[in-house]
């Protein structure tokens, strides 16, 4: 599975705690994320990502093209609700993109863990059943 990690300034702490935490699961996985979110979690767990450009300089907007491609299959945003951010359109449509697609969407750490421990056990295997191109495979 295809899993997106992206964290705001303030939740980076927390989301390398929580890769740290599920790695056994994550290693599993393709990992992609935001710039600097995947290189935090890249120096501190040795996780393979995939790193697309920094939030703020499009890296929202090249996972939600993979969300609008079907290519992701998770995505894990931990965004801060307490801050303004110049981006917040692409932040936005990323959560809205999730919505359209029907993409399981964590936006915090609680539904994160959860996520993760579904991703594990199975739940999100009926993902196998799109295609990239998004029509469901028989
Ligand atoms: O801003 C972000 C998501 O909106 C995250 O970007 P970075 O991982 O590059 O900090």
């Amino acid at each position: 599975m295809r899993v997106a990690l992206i964290a705001h300034d303030r939740k980076k702490d927390l989301m390398i705690q929580l890769c740290t935490a599920y790695k056994m699961i994550l290693e599993k996985h393709e990992l992609y994320a935001t710039g600097t979110t995947g290189l935090r979690i890249m120096e501190a767990t040795g996780l393979d990502v995939h790193r697309f450009k920094s939030g703020p300089l499009g890296g929202d907007q090249q996972i939600g093209a993979m969300i609008s491609e079907n290519m992701m299959d998770v995505v894990i945003f931990l965004r801060d609700p307490l801050a303004a951010m110049p981006h917040e359109p692409d932040v936005t449509a990323l959560i809205r993109l999730s919505d359209v697609y029907e993409i399981p969407l964590a936006t915090n750490i609680g539904t994160a863990e959860v996520i993760l421990r579904g991703l594990d056990a199975g739940f999100v295997d009926w993902r196998q059943f799109y295609n990239a191109e998004g029509s469901i495979k028989f």
